[in-house]
């Protein structure tokens, strides 16, 4: 009976307590960090839950400096060289040695029952998946491409001429419609670009309407949590939430229109609109696997559009052609809520009074341009947009590596250097590089100033301060896990604020909040900071800045999920 206690107490004792403190090798090193979260994952872990983990690991770094040990084995790291160190090193997503791979976050990432580029743990297979997709999205097939970005933009000043002036427009809504309509011509082929800045109100909260595909893709994204950290728990959660249906509705919705382009393409046709021949993902990866497969590809059985997943080519693994499918997902969800959420807090900053006089500086530097390569050299246009990505982070979360087999970190803690071993899980976040002095003063404020010559600086100066704090970067990712959409996102942002700012001003809504902050304060950040009951009752009392707070998730977004501007032709 004693042994029967004994044997789990010891257990306990040995795994939480005397390994821990004795045997660990970042506790011996003196990695510093809060003693618990060293002891076990389960306060990270549930920092995550409760999203507060990007605040909290700001507060640490604060406190400990720029090596903080979050976990038995996690250490968050605060400065650009270690970031290059790790980002640049190519540091892999997931941990193998001797044939046993410790998976990490991004392994939850696939889709269809395939991993994709992004979910992808070792860098071979990465590259090989990479190759072929690089060019679709490099700066001169962006460039390329443009008149059909141009003609899915355009459908955003069409829209808000339609609904007229002193319309409360939510620009959440309008700009993640906008930025899925362009990225599902850059998967599915134009023919089959979507056209929801068109076809949704964006005068009511309609992302939020059941059965939308953008509710869906909400609730996925409020599962992360459980699909990254803790995906046994994933069901059971989502069944009591009352979302587990919700969810799989997205993923119907992008299988349905891949087995459309499929349909296309496997029987001899183009997924391109002849008057937008843009590359595309799934014409390149489809016209991959048949050279691959050497054979001669003829012919569906038909398609399964239900949960199945499962369209069928003759001669070819199911499991190959959901490896597409797969990849147009991530890209998919990937493409549209970033570059969304970005426009969304860009026109937000724009609109508040101590800001507004950015809208006159852009309207003058844009109007009667619209060329993308010319729009891509305007100075004003370009740090606004880098001075939103700094600020506004659409992904302000760690983004996590390992220490690869046979190799260590070296860091500095206090003057003394320190060594990370091999299989630790290392990270920076975007959100707290991006508040380091090296981006200069009120890094909590919105000064697209920061990229512009300072009235006191040489131009030498200029060049080498802007050229350190373009390597201090962090929203994209660097090293050859960067983003791959990067161009796309610029781009069809610079285009969309050149096509707005030429032709309107715009405001904060006055009947959406208590009061419009009217001078430039700081941005907040998550729900930490505001009580949870905000969120279900009445919460008119809050100001535009606090609802414009960002949710503290590994991909942001506005707080409330909305973001009402009023729009005005100059
Ligand atoms: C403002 C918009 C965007 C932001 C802030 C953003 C941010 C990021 C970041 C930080 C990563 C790297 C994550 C990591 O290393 O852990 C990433 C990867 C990726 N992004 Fe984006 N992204 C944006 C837009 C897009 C768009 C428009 C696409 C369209 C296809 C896209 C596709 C991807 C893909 C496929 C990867 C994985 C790359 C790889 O693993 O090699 N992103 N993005």
């Amino acid at each position: 009976m004693i042994g029967i206690i004994a044997v789990p107490i010891v257990f306990l004792i040995y795994n939480y307590v005397i390994y821990p403190l004795f045997f660990n090798p970042l506790i011996r090193q003196g990695i510093p960090g809060p003693l618990h979260y060293k002891l076990s994952s389960f306060f990270i872990l549930n920092d995550s839950r409760l999203e507060k983990r990007n605040a909290l690991l700001q507060k640490l770094h604060l406190k400990y400096g720029p090596v903080v040990m979050i976990g038995p084995n996690e250490v968050s790291l605060n400065t650009v060289d270690l970031m290059k160190k790790v980002y640049l090193g190519n540091y892999p997503k997931e941990f193998e040695k001797k044939g046993k791979t410790v998976l990490g976050f991004y392994s939850q990432f696939g889709n269809f029952g395939q991993r994709n580029m992004f979910s992808t743990g070792d860098s071979k297979t990465h590259i090989l998946r990479k190759r072929p997709l690089q060019k679709i999205y490099s700066k001169s097939s962006i460039l390329g491409a443009q008149e059909f970005i141009k003609a899915k933009v355009s459908n955003i000043t069409k829209k808000i001429d339609q609904l007229g002036p002193d319309v409360n427009v939510d620009v959440y809504s309008l700009f993640i419609s906008m930025a899925m309509d362009v990225v599902s011509g850059f998967e599915y082929g134009t023919k089959f670009a979507t056209d929801f800045v068109e076809k949704l109100p964006h005068t009511s909260k309609t992302l939020e309407v059941e059965g939308s595909i953008f509710n869906s893709f909400r609730n996925s994204s409020s599962m992360w949590f459980y699909t990254t950290l803790l995906p046994s728990l994933w069901t059971p959660v989502a069944r009591w939430c009352g979302i587990e249906e919700s969810v799989g509705y997205a993923q119907d919705w992008i299988y349905a229109k891949f087995c459309d382009a499929m349909d296309a393409l496997v029987s001899g046709d183009d997924a391109s609109d002849p008057d937008y021949p843009v590359p595309n993902v799934i014409s390149t990866m489809w016209d991959g696997l048949r050279d691959k497969s050497k054979q001669s590809v003829q012919g569906t059985l038909p398609p399964n559009r239900n949960r199945g997943h499962s369209y069928q080519v003759e001669g070819i693994p199911s499991s190959q052609i959901n490896s597409i499918a797969s990849e147009i997902a991530d890209h998919v969800a990937a493409g549209h809520e970033t570059t969304g959420i970005t426009l969304a807090y860009i026109t937000w900053e724009l609109s508040r009074p101590a800001n507004a006089h950015w809208q006159q500086k852009l309207r003058q530097e844009v109007a009667g341009i619209d060329d993308l390569s010319e729009l891509d050299k305007l100075p004003i246009l370009h740090a606004i947009v880098q001075e939103a990505l700094r600020l506004h982070a659409a992904i302000p979360g760690s983004e996590p590596r390992f220490v690869p087999p046979g190799k260590s970190l070296d860091v500095t803690v206090a003057g003394r250097s320190k060594i990370i071993p091999e299989g630790t899980m290392v990270s920076c976040q975007p959100f707290s590089l991006h508040l380091l002095p090296v981006f200069g003063s009120d890094v909590y404020k919105f000064r697209p100033e920061r990229w512009l010559q300072d009235e006191n600086e040489t131009p030498e100066q200029y060049n080498q301060r802007i050229h350190r704090i373009n390597g201090s970067m962090f929203v994209f990712g660097q090293g050859n896990r960067m983003c791959l959409g990067m161009h796309l996102a610029q781009c069809e942002m610079k285009m969309c604020l050149a096509e707005i700012y030429s032709k309107f001003k715009t405001k904060v809504s006055p009947d959406w909040c208590s009061k419009v902050v009217q001078d430039n304060s700081d941005v907040k950040t998550g729900y930490s900071e505001l009580p949870m009951r905000y969120k279900s009752s009445g919460y008119q009392e809050l100001t535009d800045v606090d609802k414009m707070a960002m949710a503290d998730t590994y991909t942001t977004r506005p707080m409330f999920d909305e973001c009402w501007l009023q729009f005005d032709r100059w």
